[in-house]
C-alpha cells in the first residue's frame, strides 16, 4: 500500500535519500565511539596510561559528536520542504479527482470522509515520509550495523543479544495486525466525526428551530467517545509494544552482563571489548525502542495511504469519449434536445427494472421552444433533467443534442452548450459578479463579462444585488452575507442565464419568488430566451405559463405532450398533478397570511413596547 505513494513522493525521492543518508551517517558516527573507547580502554589506560592518548580520543569523541550534530541538522532541512510540496501535490490531485468524480460518487460519500481524506489522512503521511520513513530505515540499518559491530567485538555476548531478535520480531508482527485494524478505524470514525460537524454547522438552523441541540450534542459526544475508546485501544497496543521493545533488550543486556563479566576475568573478552560492547549496546537500544513509535506512524501512513487511494482508484463512470465529437454550429432557430427511450436507476437503489426512475421516456424538445415538464412529486423530473448535462449517464437509450449522443461530447464542450438552475441554489462564497459568471469562459473581455453580468441580473430580477452592502463585490454564500430563498433563486437564475446556453434546464427555478415577482420574471425570460430550448420543471400553473409545451411525465415515462389547454382537456393525470399542486399552493398561501398576520401583531406589539421604552427614558432624563 505505501508503495502507491512512491507515484506522488518520486520528486522528492532525492532529497529524501540524501536526507536518510545523512541521517545514516550520523547514526554510524555514534556507533562509532564504542570503539574509540575501546581502543582507549585496551590500549594507553590499561598499558601505560598516555595523557596525550586519552586527549586525542576525547577530540576525536568531541569531533565525531559534533558532525553527527550536523547531519543531522542536515536531515531535517533537506526533508522539511519535499515532504509539504508532496502533500500539496496529492492534495491537488485529490480535489481534481473529487471534482472529476460523477454525481452519482457524492451521492454515496459524506462531506466529513471526504474533508479528512483531503487533511489529515495527509498530513499523516507527510509526516511519516519524512520522518517516519526515513528513521525506520536508519533505526533499522543502525540496529544490523550495531549488532554486527557487537559480534564482532564480542562474539558470544553478540549471540547472546541477537537471541533477543526473537521476541521483539514476532512482537513487531503481532503489533502490525492488532494496530493497523484500529489505526483504520480511528481515521474512518474521525471522518464521521467531521461529516456530523458538517451537517449540524450546516444544518444549524433546523437543529435550533425545532429544539434538537442537545440531540445532536448527544450524538456528537457518543461519536466523538467512540473515536477516544478507539484512540486509547491504538495507545494500549502501541504502549505494550514500545514496553516490550524497551524492556527485552535490557533484559538481554542483563544476561550479557552476567556472562560478559565472567568471560573477560577468564581472559576471554579484552576489557576494551567489554566496554565497547555495552557501549553499542547502549546506543542500539534506542533505535529498538524506537521502532514501536515508528511502525505505529508507518501503520497510520498506511490507513491514511489506504483511505487515500481508495477515493483516487474511483474510476469516474461518468468520463469524455476516446474520440470526441465536435457539436454542430449553433442553429440559428436553436438546438433540438431529443430523449431517446431513456432508462435511468439511481445507483443507490439498484439497478434494474425495479429501480428505475425513468423507464423509456421519449421526448423531443423543439428548437427555441419552452417546455415545461409537468409530474408528481418523485416522479423523476430532476432525475430527467439531470441527465441532459450528464450529472448522470442514462442506464439505457440516449440523450441527444442537435443530432449528438451527449456521451460523444466532451463534457467541457456540454456543459458550455448546457446551462442547469437548480431548485435549491447552492452559491459559493463569493462575490456576486463572480456567482453570475461562474460558467462564463475565463478568457471574456471585461466589457462583455460586464454587459453579461447585468443582462442577467435584470432579466433574472435579480437588481437588489447592486444594493447590497459592497454592490456587485458584495460576497455571498457560507461566509458571506445571507440571501432569502427567492434572492438566492433569482442570483442562480442570473448564473445559468449568463453563460447564453443553447439549452436551459431550469428546475423550478421560481418557486421561492412571490407570483408578482415570478411574472416579471417569467415575461422577461420568455424574450430573453428566444432562441434558447428551454426545459422548465414546472410544479405551479403560473411556471406552466412561461411553456410553449407541457410534458407530462407520469410513471417514468412520458405520457403526454400538448399546450397546457389541451392537455387540461385530455389528460386526467396532468389536471390531477395540477389540482394537488393548486391544494398544495392554497395551504401556502393560507400558511403565509397566518405568519404575515403574526408579523403584524409582532409588529403592533413590538411597537407597543417601543413607546414604554422610550416614555420610561424620558421619564428618566426627566428624573435627572
Ligand atoms: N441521488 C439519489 N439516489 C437515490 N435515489 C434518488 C436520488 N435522487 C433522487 N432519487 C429518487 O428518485 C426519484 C425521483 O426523484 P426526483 O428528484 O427526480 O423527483 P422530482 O420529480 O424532481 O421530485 P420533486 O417534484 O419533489 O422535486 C425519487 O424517488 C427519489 O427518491
Amino acid at each position: 500500500m505505501l508503495l502507491r505513494l512512491v507515484h506522488w513522493g518520486r520528486p522528492a525521492v532525492p532529497r529524501i535519500v540524501v536526507g536518510g543518508l545523512t541521517a545514516l551517517g550520523a547514526s554510524l558516527l555514534a556507533l562509532a565511539v564504542p570503539q574509540v573507547l575501546r581502543s582507549v580502554v585496551n590500549g594507553p589506560l590499561l598499558t601505560d596510561g598516555s595523557r596525550t592518548a586519552v586527549v586525542e580520543a576525547a577530540g576525536l569523541v568531541l569531533a565525531l559528536g559534533v558532525l553527527e550534530a550536523f547531519l543531522v541538522w542536515c536531515r531535517r532541512t533537506l526533508i522539511l520542504t519535499p515532504g509539504t510540496g508532496v502533500e500539496l501535490t496529492m492534495r491537488r490531485d485529490l480535489f481534481r479527482h473529487l471534482l472529476d468524480l460523477p454525481v452519482e460518487f457524492h451521492d454515496r460519500w459524506s462531506g466529513g470522509q471526504l474533508l479528512s481524506r483531503s487533511m489529515s489522512d495527509l498530513s499523516v503521511i507527510r509526516r511519516w515520509m519524512v520522518f517516519g520513513l526515513v528513521m525506520l530505515c536508519v533505526s533499522a540499518t543502525t540496529v544490523v550495523v550495531g549488532v554486527g559491530l557487537m559480534i564482532a567485538t564480542a562474539p558470544v555476548l553478540g549471540l547472546v543479544y541477537l537471541a533477543g531478535a526473537v521476541p521483539v520480531v514476532w512482537l513487531g508482527f503481532r503489533f502490525r495486525q492488532d494496530y493497523k485494524v484500529v489505526a483504520r478505524r480511528a481515521r474512518d470514525q474521525a471522518g464521521d466525526l467531521a461529516t456530523t460537524v458538517e451537517e449540524s454547522v450546516h444544518g444549524i438552523r433546523v437543529l435550533k428551530a425545532f429544539g434538537r441541540g442537545e440531540d445532536a450534542l448527544g450524538d456528537f459526544v457518543r461519536q466523538a467517545d467512540e473515536l477516544r475508546a478507539t484512540e486509547v485501544a491504538k495507545a494500549r497496543t502501541q504502549s505494550r509494544v514500545t514496553f516490550a521493545l524497551g524492556a527485552i533488550p535490557e533484559a538481554v543486556l542483563a544476561v550479557s552482563l552476567a556472562v560478559g563479566v565472567p568471560l573477560a576475568a577468564a581472559g576471554r573478552v579484552s576489557v576494551g571489548a567489554l566496554v565497547a560492547f555495552f557501549a553499542t549496546a547502549a546506543i542500539v537500544n534506542a533505535p529498538v525502542e524506537r521502532l514501536g513509535n515508528l511502525l505505529a506512524m508507518t501503520l497510520d501512513a498506511r490507513a491514511a495511504t489506504e483511505r487515500f487511494v481508495q477515493v483516487v482508484d474511483t474510476v469516474p463512470t461518468v468520463r469524455d469519449p476516446q474520440a470526441p465529437v465536435a457539436l454542430p454550429p449553433r442553429p440559428a432557430g436553436g438546438s433540438l434536445v431529443e430523449l431517446d427511450g431513456v432508462h435511468f436507476a439511481h445507483p443507490a437503489r439498484g439497478s434494474g427494472p425495479v429501480g428505475e426512475v425513468l423507464a423509456g421516456v421519449d421526448l423531443r424538445l423543439e428548437p427555441g421552444t419552452t417546455t415545461a415538464l409537468v409530474g408528481l412529486t418523485g416522479s423523476g423530473k430532476t432525475t430527467l433533467l439531470q441527465l441532459v448535462p450528464r450529472l448522470y449517464d442514462v442506464t439505457a437509450g440516449a440523450v441527444r443534442v442537435d443530432g449528438v449522443d451527449v456521451r460523444d461530447l466532451t463534457r467541457a464542450q456540454l456543459r458550455a452548450a448546457v446551462s442547469v438552475a437548480f431548485e435549491d441554489p447552492i452559491l459559493f462564497s463569493a462575490s456576486v459578479r463572480e456567482n453570475v459568471l461562474l460558467g462564463t469562459p475565463a478568457d471574456l473581455p471585461a466589457e462583455e463579462a460586464e454587459d453579461l453580468l447585468q443582462g442577467s441580473l435584470d432579466v433574472a430580477r435579480a437588481g437588489f444585488a447592486r444594493d447590497l452592502p459592497d454592490g456587485l463585490a458584495t460576497v455571498i454564500g457560507e461566509e458571506g452575507l445571507s440571501l432569502s430563498g427567492g434572492q438566492r433563486q433569482r442570483v442562480a437564475l442570473a448564473r445559468a442565464i449568463a453563460v447564453r446556453p443553447r439549452v436551459l434546464l431550469l428546475d423550478d427555478p421560481l418557486s421561492a419568488l412571490d407570483v408578482s415577482t415570478e411574472a416579471q420574471v417569467t415575461a422577461r425570460l420568455r424574450e430573453v430566451l428566444a432562441g434558447t430550448t428551454t426545459l422548465v420543471v414546472a410544479h405551479r400553473p403560473s411556471t406552466v405559463a412561461l411553456a410553449d409545451r407541457v410534458a407530462v411525465l407520469e410513471d417514468g415515462r412520458i405520457t403526454g405532450v400538448g399546450t397546457h389547454a389541451e392537455l387540461l382537456a385530455t389528460h386526467a393525470h396532468y389536471r390531477y398533478v395540477l389540482t394537488a399542486q393548486e391544494a398544495v399552493d392554497d395551504a401556502a398561501r393560507a400558511a403565509d397570511r397566518r405568519a404575515q398576520d403574526t408579523d403584524v401583531r409582532e409588529d403592533e406589539e413590538r411597537t407597543a413596547d417601543e413607546a414604554a421604552d422610550e416614555a420610561a427614558d424620558e421619564w428618566v432624563e426627566t428624573a435627572r
